[in-house]
């Protein structure tokens, strides 16, 4: 392989869309004659990602992560740009390019819907053309380290959101790619097995080198299981930056969500260094802790004390709050630079 995993320039893709117009008139001469407007879903986007990299690309609704990916996995072709893929180029070695990446849609199964998981891996290994005693020992593998064994013959319809996603990324395991993109693995999953997913994937990452591309909007998957981001907005890369370097900076905001037993307790101020309070409803108080100024157990440990709690929870902020922030402190540091000039 050469220096890169992913190599990408100037990556664009436009899409024609129909331009919608208030007002009957407008709506019946639009239907005669469409007016086309241009969307620039991606737009010269530069990568450089190296082998066994785990990468966070981000971004909030609409920014063209999924068309980034789909360009990069050969499903769509660019308008402008290029792309090597592990050497590849995607759109034009497509086939390939199959057999040494794996992908992972948390959205779309791909998986066989009506047959259980195990003829799932036995069909993926036919389409890899995998040596029949090197796919045993791989299958037998991931099936341990991915615990399914209990569930290999049910159909994948009957499985849990949780097995379901188990199975899809064990199964784009099956072929040792080299590079894995992942979309969104584990949304709507609860929080214990999103956790086990993030710490499988990572283990994969850290023994047989596999680079990872994932996007998420869960800020969590990125701490937990990436070392970089590349953050974009309106199609264009706004920050490629080490995780920990965020983690000091944006994603050192955690909410936490109190319900409380008896209302009248809201009457109680709450006054904490780096700690904001609002109150969601009669019962329900958000916090937004700053960690870099009061350590989460501290503020738990005041509620404790002084509250009755219903429940509590502990959340990262979502990502387009992140993302906002990260935006707004951008700007700022351009100004600053413009001025220091
Ligand atoms: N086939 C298409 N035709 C027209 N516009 C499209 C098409 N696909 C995507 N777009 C537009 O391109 C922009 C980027 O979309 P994309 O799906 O890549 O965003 P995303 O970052 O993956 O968003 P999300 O987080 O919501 O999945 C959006 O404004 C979207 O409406």
């Amino acid at each position: 392989m050469g220096m890169y995993a992913l190599e990408v320039q100037k990556l664009t893709k436009t899409f024609a869309v129909k331009q919608k117009k208030a007002g009957f008139k407008e709506s019946v001469r639009s239907l005669f004659k469409p007016q086309w407007q241009v969307k620039e879903a991606v737009k010269n986007v530069d990568l450089l990602v190296k082998p066994g990299e785990t990468v966070a690309f981000l971004g909030p609704n609409g920014a063209g992560k999924s068309t980034t990916i789909k360009m990069l996995t050969g499903i769509l072709h660019p308008t402008s740009g290029d792309a090597q893929v592990l050497g590849c180029n995607p759109w034009k070695e497509r086939g390939r390019l199959a057999f040494r990446i794996g992908t992972v849609f948390g959205q779309k199964s791909q998986l066989w819907y009506h047959l259980p998981p195990a003829d799932s891996f036995e069909l993926m290994s036919r389409v890899y053309e995998l040596r029949r005693s090197d796919y045993l020992i791989r299958r037998d593998l991931l099936i341990e380290r991915f615990e399914l064994g209990a569930h290999l013959q049910t159909p994948v319809r009957k499985l849990s959101l949780g097995e379901r996603m188990r199975c899809e990324i064990a199964v784009a395991f099956l072929h040792r790619p080299q590079l894995l993109f992942l979309d969104e693995p584990t949304i709507g999953l609860d929080v214990i097995i999103k956790q086990r997913i993030r710490e499988l994937i990572a283990e994969l990452n850290r023994e047989e080198g596999t680079t990872v591309f994932l996007t998420s909007h869960d800020p969590g998957d990125i701490e937990r299981l990436c070392k970089r981001a590349i953050i974009i907005h309106h199609g264009g890369v706004i920050l490629d930056d080490p995780v920990d370097r965020l983690k000091r900076e944006v994603l050192k905001y955690k909410t936490i969500r109190l319900k409380l037993r008896e209302q009248e307790q809201q009457a109680m101020s709450f006054r904490m260094d780096g700690v904001s309070a609002a109150y969601e409803d009669s019962c329900t108080i958000l916090l937004s802790v700053d960690t870099n100024v009061t350590r989460i157990e501290t503020v738990l440990a005041f509620i404790v004390e002084h509250y009755t709690l219903e429940d509590v929870t502990i959340e990262d902020p979502p990502m387009e709050e992140v993302i906002k922030h990260i935006y707004a402190s951008e700007k700022a540091n351009l100004l600053l630079g413009a001025e220091g000039e």
